[in-house]
């Protein structure tokens, strides 16, 4: 068993199907909530202004994406983050295109201010977020998670979120330990939204969860083996997106602590 513990987490999160809501974009909303079911959590999408603070202090967790932001769905995640931060309810932050435009930066800007638990995002969005470079190709990333080390561990000490980087190799800081989580699939960044469900799932992680790094971790490596096994199976994106549902579901703690393949270091 990994010092780490994966399993245990995605024990506890198959015990409590833990509520997870989320303010996500039109691309993902769709996707995210399939793959929150899949894992064996309970995902949902409210946005509206008049009801996000309210929802967010029911539910287990919450998740903020800018990936299709306008002003009104801002200030609805504006007021949900504050909600939970007030319930003690984590919250992940998915900072989606954030060095694309200035409406993006401002965006992530604020909603960094509020103090997420986690922010997960690719490699250029971080960079992006961390010290305005690694702009990114839109949504997809032109950088590796490798380079991002530092901006990585500095935002997280700034910020006091877990950050996690995902690409062909993820990972994951809290500014003063930092995990490499192996795995995936080359075909996971050809299929829209796989990015955005993870964050979702790493909202079912922290739910109930003690350590926000360690939860973080365990989402990445459950992640991680479905999406190699799905791998197997797939003939191109679009078997791999069921392949994926499938994998995911199937996953079991024993499979999952036999096929992770972490590594725990030092934060730069
Ligand atoms: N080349 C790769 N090989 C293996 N796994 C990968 C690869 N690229 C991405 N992944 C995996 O795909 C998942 C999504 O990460 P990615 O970095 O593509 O997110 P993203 O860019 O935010 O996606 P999106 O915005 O489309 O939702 C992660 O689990 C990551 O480990
Ligand atoms: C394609 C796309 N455009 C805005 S959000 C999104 C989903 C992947 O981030
Ligand atoms: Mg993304």
């Amino acid at each position: 068993m990994h010092s780490l513990d994966p399993a245990a987490h995605l024990t506890r999160v198959r015990a409590t199907t833990p509520l997870v809501h989320n303010i996500t974009n039109h691309v993902a909303m769709n996707p995210m909530a399939n793959v929150l079911l899949a894992l064996g959590a309970s995902p949902a999408m409210v946005h509206a202004r008049e009801e996000a603070a309210e929802f967010a202090a029911l539910a287990g967790a919450l998740t903020l994406n800018i990936g299709t932001l306008s002003p009104h769905w801002l200030d609805a995640m504006d007021d949900a983050a504050r909600a939970a931060t007030a319930a003690g309810t984590p919250w992940v932050l998915d900072p989606v295109a954030v060095g694309a435009t200035r409406f993006r930066r401002e965006a992530g800007d604020r909603l960094l201010a509020l103090a997420p638990s986690v922010i997960r995002g690719n490699a250029s969005e971080i960079l992006a977020l961390a010290e305005r470079t690694g702009g990114g190709r839109g949504v997809d990333s032109t950088a590796a998670p490798e380079g991002a080390e530092a901006a990585a561990a500095s935002l997280a000490r700034r910020s006091g979120a877990v950050v996690a980087v995902t690409g062909e190799r993820d990972l994951v800081t809290d500014g003063t330990r930092l995990a490499r989580v192996a795995g995936g699939h080359p075909l996971m960044p050809r299929v829209t939204a796989l990015g955005c469900s993870l964050s979702g799932v790493v909202g079912a992680f922290l739910a109930g969860a003690e350590d926000p790094f360690a939860a973080t971790v365990a989402a990445l490596a459950s992640y991680a083996v479905a999406g190699e096994q799905a791998g197997e199976a797939a003939r191109g994106p679009g078997s791999f997106a069921v392949a994926f549902l499938d994998a995911l579901h199937a996953l079991d703690a024993t499979t999952l602590t036999e096929h992770a393949r972490l590594e725990l270091t030092d934060a730069p």
